[in-house]
C-alpha cells in the first residue's frame, strides 16, 4: 500500500549562504520534508555538510522531517551523531557497513526512523533479511554523489521490483526515488510505486520554485 505523496527537496542544491531561508521557502511552498545529502569524499567522490549543519537548522525552526542521507563509509559513527543532531529518517548504503543488521538496529535504539539506499546497480537482494525492519527504501535514480544528473530510465524497473516486494509483504515502507526527478518525469515515476520524491536542482534551480512545487505537489496527489 502507497503512503501519501511527500516532496523531499534536497539542499545540496540551495543557497549554503542562505539554508535557513531556503528551506522555509520550499516548505511553505508546499515541500513535506527536507532531504540531506550526507557526502565524505570516500564513499563518494564529493563532501557536503554534516550533522552541525542539521542540528543549525533545527535550532533555526524547521519542524519538518529531516531525512538524511549519508553517502559515508563506515556507516555507524555518523548515525549516531545524526540522531542526536535531530534527524527524522536516516538512511544509508547497504555496501558501506560491514554489519547491515547491526547499522539498520543502530538507527531504530537512537530512536529514528531508518532507510536503506540502492544504487542504480545495487541488488535489491541486499536489502532482502532486513525488509521487515525498514522504514524506507531509497532507490538512487542516477549515480549518487553529485545533485544535477538525468534521471536512469532503468531505474522504473527497480522501483516495479521494489514495490512489489513491499506489497507482497504487506509492509508499511515508504519507497523514495532521488536523481533527476523533475516534474515532466514525476508521475511516471509515481506510476511506477513511489511515494516520496526527492528533488533538487528541478526546484532549487527554478525560477518560479513555488509554480514548480504546485505543479509537482498536482501530479501525485
Ligand atoms: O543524493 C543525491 C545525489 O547523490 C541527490 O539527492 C541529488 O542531490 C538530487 O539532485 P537532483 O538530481 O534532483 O538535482
Amino acid at each position: 500500500m502507497k503512503n501519501s505523496a511527500v516532496i523531499a527537496p534536497s539542499i545540496l542544491s540551495a543557497n549554503f549562504a542562505k539554508l535557513g531561508a531556503e528551506v522555509d521557502e520550499v516548505l511553505t511552498a508546499g515541500c513535506q520534508w527536507v532531504h540531506f545529502d550526507v557526502m565524505d569524499n570516500h564513499y563518494v567522490p564529493n563532501l557536503t555538510f554534516g550533522p552541525m549543519i542539521c542540528k543549525a537548522l533545527k535550532d533555526y525552526g524547521i519542524t519538518a522531517p529531516i531525512d538524511v542521507h549519508l553517502m559515508v563509509e563506515p556507516v555507524d559513527e555518523m548515525i549516531k551523531s545524526f540522531a542526536a543532531a535531530g534527524a527524522d529518517y536516516i538512511s544509508f548504503h547497504p555496501e558501506a557497513t560491514k554489519h547491515l543488521h547491526r547499522s539498520v538496529h543502530l538507527v531504530k535504539e537512537l530512536g529514528c526512523k531508518v532507510g536503506l539506499v540502492l544504487n542504480p546497480a545495487t541488488p535489491i537482494n541486499l536489502i532482502k533479511d532486513v525488509l521487515e525492519d525498514l522504514d524506507i527504501i531509497l532507490i538512487m535514480s542516477v549515480n549518487p554523489g553529485f545533485g544535477g544528473q538525468s534521471f536512469i530510465p532503468k531505474t522504473l524497473d527497480k522501483i516495479r521490483a521494489v514495490r512489489r516486494l513491499i506489497d507482497e509483504h504487506n509492509l508499511d515502507i515508504r519507497l523514495s526515488v532521488d536523481g533527476g526527478v523533475k516534474p515532466d518525469n514525476i508521475k511516471q515515476i509515481f506510476d511506477a510505486g513511489a511515494d516520496t520524491f526527492v528533488m533538487g536542482s528541478a526546484i532549487f534551480a527554478s525560477e518560479d520554485r513555488a509554480a514548480t512545487i504546485k505543479q509537482t505537489l498536482a501530479q501525485v496527489n
